[in-house]
């Protein structure tokens, strides 16, 4: 059955937040500006607005004592879905959702040549990250890509970098050569590796880590100071233990991000 909010005027209303990204869609509770709940799917090829109502009901039925969610926001990089993403939140709470786009206040100043380029995931990764730590700071996203945000002394974000995430490294060797085959994406009990296997490893997971530690040099030298480092996404915590320049690991920061952005923009 569909939870719906009270439309009560100061009545606490919890929100669901949507985060579709290339690989997983994310999905959270977001309660008095805390996270609830958080449950993931793969993000599939194409959906309709029914299959993505029936998802967010099935979070909602799973989740014990989740809150009634009276309002939603979506963010997405994957252009296709948004609108089965925004048509299903309507559908759920009786209003249309938040969407993550030009237009919304983020509280974070911007010094990107188009902000409207910058990918809704990553504004929302923003927008946590400026709530949760002091500046100057860089937000590490694992996901698809490994992408950067850098927030300078003076809280403006001033840019970032996308590379290929750590699966899609992995993907991409297998897929060209011949010998290689998929490996498990761990660390190599030796960067020598002693086999085909712990090679591979050793270059995509390894090579991962020297990618990000050595970016993070070469931004901090641009910025003209160290920063405090934060990783977000599945990897989060694996690569923070393997990093000499990660120093936290949260998570779910994306969809914290979205309670953040949701509390700036509806009163
Ligand atoms: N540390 C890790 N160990 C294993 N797999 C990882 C790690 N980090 C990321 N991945 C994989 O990277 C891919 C992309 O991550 P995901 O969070 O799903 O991306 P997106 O946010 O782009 O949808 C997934 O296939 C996931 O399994
Ligand atoms: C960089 C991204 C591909 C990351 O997506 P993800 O890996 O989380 O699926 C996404 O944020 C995006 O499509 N951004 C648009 C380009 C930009 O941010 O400048
Ligand atoms: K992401």
């Amino acid at each position: 059955m569909a939870r719906r909010g009270s439309l009560e005027k100061g009545a606490a209303q919890a929100v669901l937040a949507v985060d579709v990204g290339n690989t997983t869609t994310s999905l959270g509770i977001v309660e008095d500006g805390a996270l609830f709940a958080t449950w993931s799917l793969t993000t599939p090829e194409r959906m309709t607005a029914d299959e993505a109502r029936v998802a967010a009901l099935s979070f909602l039925a799973a989740t014990d004592g989740a809150p009634e969610v009276g309002d939603a926001i979506v963010a997405s990089v994957v252009p296709g879905l948004t609108d089965a993403w925004v048509s299903a939140a309507n559908a759920l709470c009786g209003r249309r959702p938040l969407v993550v786009g030009p237009g919304l206040k983020t509280g974070v100043r911007m010094r990107y040549n188009d902000p409207g380029e910058l990918g809704a995931d990553r504004v929302a990764d923003l927008a946590a990250a400026k709530a949760a730590y002091e500046p100057p700071f860089i937000v590490v996203d694992l996901g698809t890509t490994t992408n950067f945000e850098v927030v300078d002394a003076d809280g403006v974000f001033v840019g970032g970098i996308i590379a290929p995430g750590l699966a899609l490294a992995a993907r991409a060797l297998a897929g060209a050569a011949a010998q290689l085959a998929a490996v498990e994406l761990r660390a190599p009990a030796s960067v020598i590796g002693k086999s085909t296997r712990e090679a591979v490893q050793a270059g995509v997971v390894m090579g991962e880590v020297a990618r990000i530690d050595g970016l993070i040099d070469m931004v901090w030298r641009e910025l003209g100071c160290k920063t405090l480092v934060v990783a977000t996404g599945a990897g989060a915590q694996t690569m923070r233990a393997l990093s000499a320049r990660i120093d936290a690991a949260d998570e779910h920061l994306t969809l914290r991000g979205l309670g953040a952005l949701h509390a700036l923009n509806r009163r």
